[in-house]
């Protein structure tokens, strides 16, 4: 298990609970605590195969984003598995799985099962959920940890506000299997949910080699506006001006270096060739 202990609301007696079920349960668990960034991704890339059967990312999405990408650069035969910590635990709305409930979550990642997921490439950076493009990796990138841990899930909504006030929306142009679209925010989704427990791109699914690509026209506050009401409806895909399409090679460019966000964090920039992964990943759901 690797833990970044500074993830979300910071619940370690939450985590112990969840150890102590998986061990009643018999698993055997060894935990590793992150110091900084880039730690976990570090620890995963070291763990074998031989040692252990998973890597359990004890955290929020950008920690199994990180325990993902050091997976991809270790040996490999480990199975990916989730104790969610964060702020907005996207992959736990996407499995099923309620972050409070302890000895579910102990169960699931003591005995799985582990799906074969296709992920995503973010200029060649795994992405398991999502990587997009414009506003709302701004809000990534400006969001604040103290925040994040007083406001929680509303921390985005304040940070997406503040940022659509100062920001000038710039054009991106998005090569999607060959078309050609117009979009002032982009977001490729691996699974259905954004945000939180809201979906995006009905379509999606994490075990299919497939994006379904939400581009947005909109600018302004207003714009945003729209879509922060229609994201927690379930009304964003069914709005007219935007169009989700399914697609395996997208290329994104506008400023460069704007930044781009997969998984909540920040893992590249403009231009950005979002693609599906050649090899899998083994991921515990419940
Ligand atoms: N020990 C640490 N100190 C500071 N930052 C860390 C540490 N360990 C990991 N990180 C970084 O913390 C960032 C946020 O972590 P994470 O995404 O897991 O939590 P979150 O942002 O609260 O949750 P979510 O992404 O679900 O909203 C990640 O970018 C990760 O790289």
């Amino acid at each position: 298990m690797i833990h970044n202990p500074t993830a979300g609301r910071r619940r370690r007696r939450h985590l112990e609970s969840v150890v102590a079920a998986a061990q009643a349960l018999g698993a055997t668990v060894t935990c590793r605590e992150t110091g900084r960034r880039g730690d976990a991704e570090d620890f995963a890339a070291l763990a074998s195969a031989d040692d252990f059967d998973a890597v359990i990312a004890a955290g929020g999405d950008g920690t199994v984003n990180e325990v993902l990408n050091g997976l991809g650069a270790g040996q490999g035969g480990l199975a990916l598995g989730v104790i969610p910590l964060g702020t907005a635990n996207v992959l736990a709305c996407e499995i099923g799985l309620d972050p409070d409930d302890v000895d579910s979550v102990a169960r699931t990642v003591t005995f799985g099962p582990a799906r074969r997921i296709h992920v995503g490439l973010a200029n060649r950076r795994r992405f398991l959920l999502m990587a997009g493009a414009g506003l709302d990796a701004h809000v990534v990138a400006g969001v604040s940890t103290a925040l994040k841990r007083r406001a929680g899930k509303l921390a985005y909504v304040v940070e997406s506000l503040r940022q659509a006030v100062g920001y000038d929306f710039p054009k991106l142009t998005v090569r999607a299997d060959g078309v050609e679209y117009e979009a002032r925010m982009v977001v490729a989704c691996k699974g259905r949910f954004y945000g939180g427990p809201f979906i995006a791109a009905p379509d999606a699914d994490l075990a299919t080699p497939m994006l379904e690509l939400c581009i947005l026209p909109n600018t302004g506050v207003a714009g945003m506006l729209r879509y922060g009401i229609a994201l927690p409806l379930g009304k964003l895909p069914a709005l007219p001006e935007v169009q989700v399409v399914s697609a395996r090679n997208i290329l994104i460019t506008g400023p460069r270096g704007a930044p781009v966000q997969g998984d909540g964090d920040i893992v590249a920039r403009l231009p950005a060739e979002i693609s599906i992964a050649d090899e899998t990943v083994d991921l515990i759901c419940p």
